[in-house]
Parts: structure tokens; sequence; C-alpha cells
């Protein structure tokens, strides 16, 4: 890996309009609308009242999977996605345009045989006013990779979930096609659409996005704490610590620990295995 080149490399700000088609399509890509009498949902897959899923911010103006280029030197097929962090100060308006800023923050060496964490930073802006929208943090896990140095400073571990019963939980099922209707809203990973690629990465078959599993726990942190208004929810952190397969069901558990303040883990019902770990989201 050439941790010169991750470490000087620079990616010119990136434009993205969006409207109602990718907003609704994004939605649909975390399962919304899979109970046409539930209203309550409604809005965010209809034109009437259209409403943005804020973590739709993690792919907004994003760069792609340049980590493929091979001037990099990234065992890219080895990459896992380890962490997404999100903080909104501005509500994400349904239509927009969108400029992104955006950096390689740290490179964080585990050791040779044991990977590397690469820590990227997005500035999300409203084109038009200028407004700061999104900060967005994300870590991908180069698991081929490691031992070969690393630069900048990552960023502080999440605290460990309380050891108690949840106050809440929230089951939401996936659909066996689920990653290939999420990719359409731009992440085109082979991971989670090509068996021969799933293969080289070790996994019987293609993976879920862990973006995907994010964006069902926003779903959940917004049905069950902001009544589903997106204005609401003004943050969430994921870790993602095992993967999910698509068609598996996904438990959230919430742990209420402030004013305003909710921790939660994602279980696989079918496995019971956690899969997003010490998870947080802020909310008002
Ligand atoms: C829009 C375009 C977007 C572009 C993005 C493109 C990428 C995406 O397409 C890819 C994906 O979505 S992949 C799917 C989602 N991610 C996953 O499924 C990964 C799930 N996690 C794992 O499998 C393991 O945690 C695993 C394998 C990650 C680590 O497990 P182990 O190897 O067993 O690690 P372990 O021995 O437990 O720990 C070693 C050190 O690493 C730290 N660590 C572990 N998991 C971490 C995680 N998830 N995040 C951050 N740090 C993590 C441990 O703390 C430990 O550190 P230390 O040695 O310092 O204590």
């Amino acid at each position: 890996m050439d941790v010169e080149a991750l470490r000087t490399m620079h990616i010119d700000a990136i434009e993205q309009e969006y409207g109602k088609r990718e907003t609704i399509l994004y939605a649909l890509g975390l399962g919304y609308g899979s109970d046409p009498l539930d209203a309550s949902e409604l809005p965010f897959v209809y034109e009437g009242g259209l409403r943005s899923v804020p973590s739709y911010v993690n792919l907004l103006c994003h760069p792609g999977f340049w980590a493929q280029r091979p001037e990099f030197g990234i065992d890219w097929v080895k990459i896992l996605h380890a962490e997404q962090d999100f903080t909104i100060h501005q509500p994400l308006p349904p239509t927009s345009r969108m400029r992104g800023e955006y950096r390689v923050a740290a490179l964080e060496d585990k050791g040779a045989g044991r990977g590397a964490l690469l820590h990227q930073e997005k500035a999300l802006y409203d084109s038009a006013s200028g407004a700061h929208v999104a900060t967005v943090r994300s870590t991908l896990f180069l698991r081929g990779n490691g031992g070969e140095g690393g630069f900048g400073t990552p960023p502080a571990a999440a605290g460990l979930l309380p050891d108690r019963a949840p106050d809440r939980s929230v089951s939401i099922p996936t659909l066996p096609r689920q990653a290939l209707i999420y990719r359409l809203s731009g992440d085109w990973n082979p991971l989670h659409a090509d068996p021969a690629i799933a293969a080289k990465a070790g996994f019987a078959a293609p993976i879920l996005h862990g973006l995907c599993t994010n964006g069902i726990a926003c779903r959940a942190v917004l049905a069950s704490y902001c009544d589903n208004d997106p204005a609401r929810l003004t943050g969430m952190f994921t870790r993602f610590s095992k993967p999910v397969m698509p068609g598996e069901t996904i438990r959230i558990d919430f742990f209420e620990e402030a004013a305003g303040l909710v921790m939660f883990r994602a279980v696989v019902e079918e496995r019971d295995e956690i899969v997003l770990d010490r998870c947080s989201a802020r909310y008002a």
C-alpha cells in the first residue's frame, strides 16, 4: 500500500443534485414502504409531503469506491466498512443540490497481518446557500493491509453499551435483494452483488452494505424516538461488528441513556449475532 499517496491524496469538491427519485430510491433501499397500510413511514417513499432519511448524508457527494484505484495498492476486495458517524447541522431537504468536501483524515495501522483503519471525513454544504448541512466520518477496515505505517489522529474509540436489558427493541426484516436495491443509491462495490467477488473476500454470498444497515438503524431511531420527523435527528454513530446477509432480520436494541441520547446495538435475529455495536443517536 502506498501510504504517502493516501496521505497526500486530494479529491476536488463534488457537487450532487438529488430529486424525489433519488430520495425515494434511497428509502426503498432501506426497506421503507414494506407495509402499504403504514402511513407513518409513507412520506419517505411518496412525493406527497416527501421527507429525506437523514442518513442519506452518508452517500451524498461521495467520491465513489476510489480505494479500488491501483495507485494506492490497497487490497480492495478485503475492505469492510468499520464505522460511520454523521452530525446533522441543518435538516436535509428532500430535494436539493449539495457540495461535498472530502479528505482522508488518518490511517491507523493495526500491524502486519492485523489490518489498518482508513478514516475519512466529508463536509456537506448546501450549494445554493453555502450552509453547512452535515459532517460525515467514515472508517474502512483494510483487512488485507497493515504493518505499513500510518498518519493522522484517529477518532476516540466509542464507549461500550450498558450491561442491562434494552429499554426498547424494534425488528426490521430485509429482503434477499436488499443490497441490489440499495447499491443503486451510490455504493457500487461488487462485494454486495457478485458472488465471485464475495467468495474472494471470504464470504459465502454477497453481504449487505454497512451503510444499508446504518440506514435501517436510522429508520428505527426515527420511528422510535423522533416520531418520524427527520428534523429531530441530529446525529448517529454506528460500528459494524459483523456482516449482515441480505434477507436477514435486524433487531435494534435501544438503551435510553439521557434526554436526547440513545445508545443501541443491532442483532441479526436468525443468528443471534451482534452486527452493530457501541452505537448512539442524538435527537431533539
Ligand atoms: C458511497 C460509497 C461508500 C464506499 C464504501 C465502500 C465499502 C463498503 O461497500 C463495504 C461494506 O459495506 S462492508 C459491510 C459492512 N461491514 C462489515 O460487515 C464489517 C463487520 N465487521 C467485521 O467483520 C469485523 O469487525 C472486522 C473484520 C472489521 C474486524 O474484526 P477482527 O479482524 O476480528 O478484529 P478484532 O480482532 O476484533 O480487532 C482488531 C482491532 O481492530 C479494532 N476493530 C475491530 N472491529 C472494528 C470496527 N468495526 N471499527 C473500528 N475498529 C475495529 C479492534 O478494536 C482492535 O483494535 P486494537 O487491536 O487496537 O484493540
